[in-house]
């Protein structure tokens, strides 16, 4: 009996189709499965055609409805047919008889290759003219709202100039035939390649590659060493039974994950393709795949790499593993940031695990864990928020010669994020190790005491900072002899306080599976800095990056890079100020999704940059996106409520967004306005970032002077810094940022 397997592809079309088609398409897949091949072939309701001039003899299209087409990949021998793709009736055709399936014999995956966009560049030098039909790059990515016809059909690279044959500036001439065969480059791609100047020429022509030998050209194309490419990208898709056959279809399709899966009934066939949204659930990137299901790792492993790469999605399917295999009694721990972001992790926890495996985790931000804890002994005790402002009362009280900020900074920065509980231990010459401001014993002493008292009254009131609140946490945690949990799993690790590590690292026992850790340093938006070694969280040897972006465009992500260039970022758990310590290489992120390029606006003041902002938002939602895939982002909460106020009074629908207070869900049916803290691990179809102006990027009352401490000054900055990529970074599809007067000097030049 035949069997149905399903392209990723089609998850993006399938949203554009009405019920009514819908349900036409799951009729017609049922058949798919349970119809013999000759009875299925010849069906008078499907109207299965062979394309005779098409590039793929396996290709055959079949009718879905009046308006809309099915392209399938059907087997000459063996029993899975592939659904390739969903097309308007007109578009498909046209898209079909491009393409090609092929077996990867390296990698035992099927590649599909726009067959015949890649001769043109072989069989000749083309002119610009006669370079392939010229249409956008972003035609594989982003995904008009509307059905576009002939626009989709033409998935073609943009002929931005036409590869020209091998030359000595050829982009590969570092890479020998042997070394890409290797690689999995066949000798039609080998070919090609060698035509290729320029990085930009090969993103252009990426829609038309093969997705697998893509990927390899991209990170060579970035010059990375083969050997790196051979265990990054190659060796994690091998197939563990050797090599494939050419034609064998059947155990390409099975082991391609990444992009197909094969369904066995109605529920799985609607399930997999009920949402682009979902994709995340089911196509894992084989490197994803390997880090989340690895029977065990021998103790803390970290996921790191830019915005956007699926570290979320790994922490969560390694919460579906370590659920799995969790033993009698144990509990799961996943942990992040805000509510907001607690909130998104528990909902998408429940479409991957079953009820009774959702059971074993809890999903909490740190602070409410350690808040749970404490309480469990001082039942009255509450978190406060307005400790910066209690510390500053304090430097008052006790006439400190230093500005208001001072007393606070270094409760956070030395006293709370060392674990310092005694005078000696702050007289110590190591304590106040990176920070530029001396102190004498004498200086010291004082502020111990300003501090000690500031903390003796915020304990008397039970109103304890998060900081005090974990070390509290901390020790009760380490009174246990049984720990509270088996693993945690941390996502946006990259913000968490070393005495908030404390308190995670005092929940779990050391051991394997004890630590799971997700982050990125570029979007660090507060100003902690964490060494994993002086927490007890070993990573070395269990550190691993992900490269590939699956949210963002690579026009937005190329141009937000640009907001971090020239700043060095370290590694996630690395102090900066360690010698030696290691960087993380800017870029090195590719993107599969292509679209627009982000639309600056510079106004004369804020109410010409409001009233263009409300123009953008309304074409966006003209051109078909729903106001809950529109988010405006603002510097401040001040801010932030006049882009409400004035969208509202615009007739726009706008809700402000807290991240703190509301869940994702809260403000679907709004444009979201929220400030660009508010945003951190969010994502939209289109984003607006505003009030990018030179006086509120950086915001200087939120930054410590140079005076009082340089490298405490640096980090602010830099803080601020990722706080406008954290922003921009968040953008699927579009991005708009704004100004009024001077422009941020974080925007890039
Ligand atoms: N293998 C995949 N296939 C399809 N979509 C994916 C895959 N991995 C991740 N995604 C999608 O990419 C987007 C970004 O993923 P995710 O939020 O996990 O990234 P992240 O690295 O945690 O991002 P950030 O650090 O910017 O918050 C999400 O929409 C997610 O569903």
């Amino acid at each position: 009996m035949p069997q149905l397997a399903i392209d990723s592809t089609c998850l993006p079309q399938y949203e554009k189709l009405d019920r009514p088609t819908r349900e036409r398409l799951l009729a017609v897949t049922r058949k798919f499965r349970e119809l013999p091949l000759h009875a299925l072939l010849s069906h008078p309701d499907l109207r299965i055609r062979s394309l005779p001039s098409g590039q793929d003899p396996r290709i055959r299209t079949f009718r879905i409805s009046d308006a809309w087409t099915g392209v399938m990949l059907a087997p000459e021998s063996g029993e899975t047919f592939l659904l390739v793709h969903l097309l308007p009736r007109d578009a498909a055709e046209e898209w079909a008889v491009d393409q090609r399936h092929d077996v990867n014999r390296v990698m035992g995956t099927l590649e599909r290759r726009d067959a015949t966009a890649l001769q043109a560049p072989l069989a000749a030098t083309p002119s610009a003219a006669e370079a392939p039909n010229p249409a956008p790059a972003a035609a594989r990515a982003t995904t008009p709202a509307e059905p576009a016809g002939a626009a989709e059909a033409a998935e073609r690279p943009a002929a931005v100039s036409p590869p020209t044959p091998a030359s000595p500036s050829s982009l590969f001439d570092h890479v020998t035939d042997r070394d890409l065969a290797r690689l999995g480059v066949d000798p039609e791609i080998r070919g090609f390649c060698r035509t290729l100047g320029s990085g930009d020429e090969l993103r252009n022509w990426a829609p038309a590659l093969p997705q697998d030998q893509y990927e390899v050209l991209a990170a060579l194309a970035e010059g990375h060493p083969v050997q790196r490419v051979l265990d990054e990208v190659v060796a994690p898709r091998r197939p563990a039974v050797g090599a494939v056959a050419a034609d064998d279809y059947d155990t390409a399709i099975r082991h391609t994950r990444e992009r197909v899966i094969v369904v066995n009934d109605d529920r799985e066939v609607e399930d997999v393709l009920a949402g682009e949204f979902n994709a995340w659930r089911v196509f894992l990137h084989p490197k994803q795949r390997a880090l989340a299901y690895r029977p065990r790792f021998n103790g803390p492993a970290k996921v790191s790499g830019g915005p956007g790469t699926g570290k979320t999605v790994v922490a969560l399917h390694r919460v579906k593993h370590l659920a799995e295999n969790l033993p009698l009694g144990g509990r799961i721990l996943l942990t992040s940031f805000t509510n907001a972001l607690v909130e998104s992790l528990r909902r998408n926890l429940a479409l991957l695990l079953p009820p009774e495996l959702v059971a074993d985790v809890d999903v909490l931000t740190t602070d409410k864990l350690a808040l749970d804890v404490v309480k469990e002994v001082h039942p009255d005790v509450r978190l406060r928020t307005d400790t910066r402002g209690f510390f500053a009362n304090h430097t008052r009280q006790h006439r400190l010669p230093w500005p208001v900020d001072f007393l606070f900074s270094e409760y956070r920065h030395v006293v709370m994020a060392q674990g310092i509980t005694t005078l000696e231990g702050y007289l110590d010459p190591d304590a106040r190790r990176g920070r530029s401001t001396p102190l004498s014993a004498a200086q010291r002493r004082d502020v111990w005491h300003a501090i000690s008292d500031a903390r003796a009254q915020m304990r008397a009131g039970r109103r304890l900072p998060a900081e005090d609140l974990h070390a509290a946490a901390t020790r009760i945690l380490d009174g246990h002899i049984e720990r509270r949990y088996t693993s945690v799993v941390v996502d946006e690790a990259q913000d968490l306080h070393p005495a908030q590590w404390r308190t995670l690292r005092a929940a779990v026992a050391h051991g394997p599976d004890d630590m799971f850790i997700a982050g990125d340093n570029r979007q660090r938006i507060y100003d902690n800095t964490v060494s994993f070694r002086q927490l007890g969280i070993e990573v070395v040897g269990r550190s691993y990056p992900l490269r590939v972006n699956y949210r963002t465009t690579g026009e937005i992500l190329s141009w937000a890079d640009g907001i971090m260039r020239g700043r060095p970022v370290t590694e996630l758990g690395e102090p900066a100020s360690a010698p030696g310590s290691a960087t993380e290489p800017p870029g090195g992120t590719r993107c599969i999704l292509s679209g627009p390029p982000p639309e600056l606006h510079g106004a004369d003041d804020e109410p010409d940059e409001l009233d263009a902002l409300a123009d953008r938002v309304r074409e966006w939602l003209a051109d078909g996106i729903a106001p809950g895939d529109i988010c405006v982002t603002a510097r401040t909460n001040r801010l932030r409520d006049s882009v409400a106020a004035h969208l509202r009074a615009r007739s726009l629908p706008a809700t402000v967004f807290n991240p703190r207070e509301h869940a994702v869900t809260d403000t679907t049916g709004a444009v979201r306005v929220t400030t660009m803290h508010g945003v951190k691990g969010l994502e939209f179809r289109a984003v607006a970032v505003t009030g990018v102006t030179a006086d509120a990027l950086p915001q200087m009352d939120h930054v410590t002077s140079a005076d009082l401490d340089e490298n405490q000054h640096r980090a602010d900055l830099d803080a601020q810094r990722s706080l406008l990529y954290v922003a921009c970074t968040r953008a699927r599809e579009h991005l708009y940022v704004s100004w009024h007067g001077r422009p941020s000097r974080f925007l890039p030049r």
